[in-house]
């Protein structure tokens, strides 16, 4: 099978910034590909890399798109290294033929870290979001500790919430947290990444001393973290980014081989690659699990005719 390739280089500026212990993220930047087959079909990808979480960096995935053929093979396509996985991610779904739109999931909503997320789970809950991700590991300690026992306490019976530290807690923070998140054990469904990708041994320790459960993400950004993690003996929750993860087939089949208890994350993209990732959880929340895809307006509006408009830009 061949394809006519195409890609255009796409930059977006949140609203408000995504702060959390990796720093302010203010532009999103990614890669939209097209493919053509035989048949004049069309399927596009996206490429949303998140070096800081251990993809390919953007400039490596454009050097990718830059030295391909106008015309590849699907050997290319399922060739991709292992060094590039948000590419991976990109170029297998951009096939992968799905139309649907209405997936059986729920969703999560992503609140402001500090202060700033009390003023937004309200709207969200109005919007029929239960669920909500507060970002921690951002101000110090202390601070955090106080704003969450206000969130808390003004959460309905029924919400959930995820603290996400993205590994910048210490051990000793971690176990203040969790010990706070051990008296609210019906309104919190788990802390992620509460320490450093380095700190593997530490965090399983952590599992075994608290109730509250932990989710890994950073620790688990591709394939082959995820199987190390496994391999290694976590089975508790796994954040996975579908858009920097790697092969949507191979985590399809390990997911189904092993069972394991996934969250789907987006990693901020647009539509395209929102669609490839949200088929791919419908196939693989295998507990149900509301997945971090809560549309937050992370972003502008973007004009119904922006990919029309993209591709004639050169
Ligand atoms: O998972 C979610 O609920 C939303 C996505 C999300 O929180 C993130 C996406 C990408 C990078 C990070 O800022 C953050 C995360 O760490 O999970
Ligand atoms: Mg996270």
């Amino acid at each position: 099978m061949m394809y006519q390739f195409s890609f255009r280089y796409l930059s977006r500026k949140f609203t408000n910034p995504i702060i959390t212990n990796h720093g302010v993220w203010e532009i999103r930047e990614s890669i939209i590909i097209r493919l053509i087959d035989a048949e004049n079909n069309i399927g596009w990808g996206e490429i949303a890399p998140i070096s800081w979480f251990g993809s390919e960096t953007l400039e490596q995935a454009l050097d990718f798109c830059h030295q391909l053929p106008e015309t590849i093979s699907q050997e290319i396509i399922l060739g991709i290294s292992d060094k590039l996985p948000a590419c991976q991610f990109a170029f297998e779904s951009a096939f992968s033929g799905n139309t649907e739109t209405n997936f059986n999931l729920t969703y999560s909503g992503l609140l402001s870290a500090g202060k700033a997320g009390l003023n937004q789970w309200g709207s969200l809950w109005e919007q029929g979001y239960k669920t909500f991700k507060w970002k921690i590991g951002v101000d110090d300690i202390n601070p955090e500790l106080g704003i969450f026992d206000l969130l808390i306490s003004s959460l309905p019976t029924s919400a959930k919430l995820r603290l996400d530290a993205n590994g910048g807690l210490t051990y000793q923070e971690a176990e203040l947290w969790l010990t706070k998140c051990d008296q609210f054990l019906d309104k919190i469904e788990f802390i992620e990444q509460p320490l450093a990708v380095d700190k593997f041994t530490q965090m399983q320790e952590l599992s075994n001393l608290y109730l509250t459960k932990i989710a890994l993400d950073e620790s688990i950004a591709n394939f082959t973290q995820l199987e190390y993690c496994f391999q290694q003996g976590w089975r508790g929750i796994f954040v996975i980014k579908p858009g920097i993860f790697g092969s949507p087939s191979r985590l399809r089949e390990f997911c189904q081989k092993y069972q394991i208890d996934v969250v789907c994350s987006s990693v901020f993209e647009t539509e395209i690659g929102r669609q490839a990732a949200l088929q791919l959880a419908s196939e693989l929340s295998l507990n149900h699990r509301a997945v971090g895809f809560g549309v937050n307006h992370f972003f502008p509006p973007q004009a119904s005719n922006w990919l029309e408009t993209l591709w004639k830009t050169s």
